[in-house]
C-alpha cells in the first residue's frame, strides 16, 4: 500500500468533541440544550442501527435526543403530521427522517415539509438552492464530511481537478457544489457519461458515490490523487466501497471502507444540529465548526 489511509473515524471523533464544546456553550447562552428529532419508519435493520447511533451521539454531545419510531405501514399523512408537530416544537432544532422510507410514502413530500432551518440533513430543496447559490444554509452531512476530510489533506483546494462519480441529490450533486464553492474545477460523471475513465484519470480528487461495489479501477486513478470512497455496499465479502482496493497502490491518500466517510456522516449531523440551534436562537457558534 502506498496511499495514506484517511482515518475518518478519528477525524469524526475530534469533530464530535468540538460539537460537544459548542453544544455546552449554546446551553449556557440559550438556557437549553440543542435538540435533534429523528424519525424512523419501519424496522429496516441498517436504518435501526443508524438511528440508534444518532441518538447515542446526540446525547454524548450534550444535546437532547427525540426519537420517533413509526410502524412500516404508517400513512404519509400521519408522518407529515408528525413533521408539522416537530416544526412547531421550539425544543427541536433539527429534524431528520431516516431514509429510505417504505415505498408507499413519497419521500419528497415528507422532506419538503421539514422547516428548512431545521433540515439538518440538508435535503430540502431550499437548502439545495442555498448551497447552489452560495447562501448560508444546512449542507448534507456526507458530502460536507467528505469536504472536511479533503480540506485536511489539501488546505488549498482552489484550482484542483475534482471528479465526482454519481449525481444523487444526497451526495453527488451537493458534493460537486461544495467543491465548486472551493474553486475546484469540477466534473460530475454518471451512468450516461461516455468516457468515465478519461475524466477520472485527470482528477487530483476523486469522490466515488455510485453504489456499485469496486466500480472505480486502480488504473483510472492518477498517481498521487486523493480518493474519497462514499460507497457502503453490503456484499457476500462484507462491507465494500465503490473503489477497487487496488487503488490504494496508486492514490496518494484514500478513505477506507469501513472507517472512512461513514463515521463522518453522523459527526456532521451533530455539527449541523448545533449550528441550526445557534442560528434559530440567534446565538454565536464556533465559525470553524
Ligand atoms: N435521513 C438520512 N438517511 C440516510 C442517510 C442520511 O445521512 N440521512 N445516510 C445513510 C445512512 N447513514 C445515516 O443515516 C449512515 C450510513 C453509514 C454510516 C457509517 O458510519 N458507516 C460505517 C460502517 C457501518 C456498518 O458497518 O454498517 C463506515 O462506513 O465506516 C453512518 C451513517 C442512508 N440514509
Ligand atoms: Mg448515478
Amino acid at each position: 500500500m502506498t496511499a495514506r489511509l484517511i482515518d475518518g473515524k478519528a477525524f469524526a471523533a475530534t469533530l464530535r468533541d468540538r460539537v460537544a464544546t459548542a453544544a455546552a456553550a449554546f446551553a449556557r447562552d440559550a438556557g437549553r440544550k440543542p435538540g435533534l428529532a429523528v424519525v424512523l419508519v419501519g424496522e429496516d435493520p441498517a436504518s435501526s442501527v443508524y438511528v440508534r447511533s444518532k441518538g447515542k451521539a446526540t446525547i454524548a454531545a450534550g444535546m437532547e435526543s427525540f426519537e420517533h419510531r413509526l410502524s412500516a405501514d404508517v400513512g404519509e399523512a400521519e408522518l407529515i403530521a408528525l413533521v408539522d408537530r416537530l416544526n412547531a416544537d421550539d425544543s427541536v432544532d433539527g429534524i431528520l427522517v431516516q431514509l429510505p422510507l417504505p415505498r408507499h410514502i413519497d419521500e419528497r413530500a415528507v422532506i419538503t415539509r421539514i422547516d428548512p432551518d431545521k433540515d439538518v440533513d440538508g435535503f430540502h430543496p431550499v437548502n439545495a438552492g442555498r448551497l447552489a447559490t452560495g447562501l448560508e444554509g444546512l449542507v448534507p452531512c456526507t458530502p460536507l464530511g467528505c469536504l472536511m476530510l479533503l480540506q485536511d489533506i489539501h488546505p488549498q483546494l482552489a484550482g484542483l481537478e475534482a471528479v465526482v462519480i454519481g449525481r444523487s441529490n444526497i451526495v453527488g450533486k451537493p458534493m460537486a457544489a461544495l467543491l465548486l464553492q472551493q474553486s475546484c474545477t469540477v466534473t460530475t460523471v454518471h451512468s450516461r457519461t461516455r468516457d468515465v475513465m478519461g475524466h477520472v484519470r485527470r482528477a487530483d480528487i476523486v469522490v466515488a458515490a455510485v453504489g456499485i461495489p469496486g466500480f472505480v479501477q486502480p488504473e483510472w486513478i492518477k498517481p498521487g490523487a486523493t480518493v474519497i470512497d462514499v460507497g457502503i455496499n453490503r456484499t457476500d465479502a462484507g462491507l465494500v466501497g465503490d473503489v477497487d482496493p487496488g487503488a490504494a497502490e496508486v492514490a496518494g491518500a484514500i478513505t477506507p471502507v469501513p472507517g472512512g466517510v461513514g463515521p463522518m456522516t453522523i459527526a456532521v449531523l451533530m455539527r449541523n444540529t448545533v449550528v441550526a440551534a445557534a442560528r434559530r436562537a440567534g446565538v454565536a457558534v464556533d465559525p470553524a465548526l
